[in-house]
């Protein structure tokens, strides 16, 4: 096997980064001490090619692997790091930076899990089931583990290393049942403190993980401590652990909480995991509003980053910490809150989210500006805390609680909608998006946007249910135009290869579906004559590039989630259908 010593020269200000390189499939470790700023870090890759046999024992061992597993291959990142305090490219500390060029949709890396384990939200799933400690997903059998009484999905899931190895001998002797967690994520919190006597390699792994706090960002988020305060209850009085000091499992819950992946699966899908993951090289993604990466964690527990845009050589690997319908102002207020950290990205500095007026309000001030869609309030300053905002057209200006009073309102007003039947709700939400639309808020607002991504989710639910048949092609038509939108806003925020993009175009492909049918069903009055065909023939081109383009991207997502399931459907649904379209079109 040939040793590569590999010198990333850095950006001016980014760190020299030594790596010794065993093998394509890499599993750095660091040896020797940081200089006093931090830049420096020696990094010995090794090679670990078995991924299936790594979590055996329980012992999720991290390893990153490219697609191909040739020894002369280029690393797909390198490991940087910025002088202490210092942004580079509007990150800091470490960050993961691209060494080749990536297509949209490449798989950049995969990597094992270095601890997982329940995550906090576990306990607030509206089934009010337990979950399983195995896989994370709500037990929906009778079955306990035969050792410590916990619920477990089946003796396989009963067997896994994780819970067997971990807190289950620790539950069983001291007679711990499910009622005394407080909240479940203090479990993957003990399973990170075993590791110490475990798994020294792991244990030390964790503890590089960022903790720290820059000094002004001292003060811990509420959910933080509320989170240590039950890990310090449940460590030392439920399991009896002594061994671990409050300084311990203090360290401890800062790394997870600040390092730990959800699974991202959709609530009420048939694989939905209340998970939480933390990875060796994945913890080290920069975050960006506007991310060129997407990540997805397979039923393996891996983490699979993609490259949701063309990634050049030497651009740093971003991936979106918050949520994607979120304002600047709360996105920011998020990332400061749990993440400690000031975006500063393009999208957090444009007033007006890159054009979208993702957060615009719509200004009433004078007849001018009531009779114009241009006219709305954006903050002047949009990365400084409650920054004033001003009319684009009037100038008049605003104090930022205006602003929230009004944005207030409109969620008032959505959550004042009731009733859970689909056309029923629909038509409510049509109903508030209406009122609001344009009035107050700028109809790309993210409450508007929002509420009109729920209705496209619940119309794509009836016309699934309907199997394209019995809807009013109004209805349909109007689903298509909403897709438009919010797929517009999506191409700017969301660009390239994700799963929003993958949703949408899969709503798309069924909207686009169902007019196709509609103009050739034989027993619609208006039959396709020669003039509507050459539209038709570009409408069913659309409809099978959009098919084409959701299914590839889907078809990265777990098996058993709900996205995959839209890809599997794209795969198998209409073709008896499209061929009837298919000889109308030709003729
Ligand atoms: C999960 S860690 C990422 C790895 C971290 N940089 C390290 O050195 O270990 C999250 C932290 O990275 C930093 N970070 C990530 N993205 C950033 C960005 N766009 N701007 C500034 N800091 C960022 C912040 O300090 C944040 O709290």
């Amino acid at each position: 096997m040939d040793n590569m010593d590999v010198e990333c020269s850095s950006s001016s200000a980014s760190a020299a980064t030594t790596m010794q390189v065993d093998c394509c499939s890499w599993n750095p470790i660091r040896s020797g001490d940081e200089d006093e700023n931090g830049k420096s870090s020696h990094i010995i890759l090794n090679c670990n090619n078995n991924i299936e046999s790594n979590t055996k024992n329980g012992f999720e061992q991290s390893l990153i692997s490219p697609l191909s597993h040739h020894h002369q291959e280029e690393m797909p990142v390198q490991i940087r790091s910025t002088a202490k305090g210092e942004i580079v490219n509007n990150t800091n500390g470490r960050y993961l930076v691209a060494s080749k060029d990536f297509k949209k949709g490449d798989l950049i890396f995969r990597e094992n899990a270095l601890i997982s384990g329940p995550s906090s939200c576990s306990s607030l799933n509206v089934e009010g089931l337990p979950v399983c400690l195995s896989c994370y997903s709500l037990v929906q059998t009778h079955y306990r583990c035969r050792k410590c009484a916990f619920p477990m999905c089946n003796p396989t899931c009963e067997q896994d290393g994780k819970h067997a190895i971990f807190e289950c001998p620790i539950f069983a002797s001291n007679h711990v049942s499910p009622d005394q967690i407080l909240d479940p994520e203090t479990i993957t919190i003990l399973r990170s403190l075993l590791l110490r006597d475990k798994d020294a390699k792991s244990w030390f792994k964790l503890l590089e993980l960022q903790q720290e706090l820059e000094e002004e960002c001292q003060q811990s988020s509420s959910n933080a401590m509320a989170l240590l305060c039950d890990a310090l209850t449940f460590i030392h009085q439920v399991c009896d652990l002594d061994q671990f000091d409050f300084d311990t499992v203090e360290q401890i819950t800062r790394i997870i909480d600040m390092n730990g992946f959800g699974s991202e699966d959709r609530q009420r899908a048939l694989l939905y995991r209340y998970g939480t993951y933390v990875y060796e090289n994945g913890s080290l993604l920069a975050h960006s509003c506007i991310p060129n990466a997407y990540r997805v964690i397979n039923p393996n527990s891996q983490l699979e980053v993609y490259a949701s845009v063309p990634i050049k050589a030497g651009e740093i690997i971003k991936t979106v910490y918050t949520e994607t319908f979120l304002g600047t102002v709360e996105r920011r207020k998020f990332l400061q809150d749990y993440f400690y950290l000031s975006c500063s990205c393009s999208r957090c500095s444009s007033p007006s989210e890159c054009d979208t007026f993702f957060q615009a309000i719509k200004c009433q001030h004078d007849e001018n500006c009531q009779k114009s869609i241009e006219a709305v309030y954006l903050p002047t300053k949009p990365l400084v805390p409650n920054s004033e905002w001003q009319c684009t057209l009037c100038k008049d200006v605003k104090e930022y609680d205006f602003i929230s009073a009004i944005e207030e309102t409109v969620r008032s007003d959505l959550n004042e909608i009731d009733g859970d039947r689909s056309m029923d709700r629909v038509l409510k939400l049509e109903a508030v998006a209406g009122k609001h639309r344009g009035v107050s808020l700028h109809p790309n607002h993210f409450l508007i946007l929002r509420t009109e991504y729920d209705i496209v989710q619940r119309m794509s639910f009836i016309l699934y249910r309907n199997k394209l048949i019995r809807m009013q092609v109004e209805f349909v038509l109007r689903y298509v135009e909403l897709i438009r939108k919010v797929l517009h806003v999506l191409n700017v925020i969301l660009p390239g290869f994700n799963r929003h993009r993958g949703r949408v175009l899969y709503f798309l492909q069924q909207g686009l579906m169902y007019l196709i049918q509609y103009k050739t069903n034989p027993n619609n009055k208006k039959r396709v004559d020669s003039k509507s065909l050459s539209t038709l023939t570009e409408e069913y081109q659309e409809f099978l590039s959009v098919r084409e383009e959701g299914r590839w991207i889907l078809m990265v997502e777990p098996e058993g989630s709900e996205e995959r399931l839209l890809a599997n459907e794209m795969m198998t649904d209409h073709n008896g259908e499209l061929e009837i379209l298919k000889k109308v079109i030709t003729g």
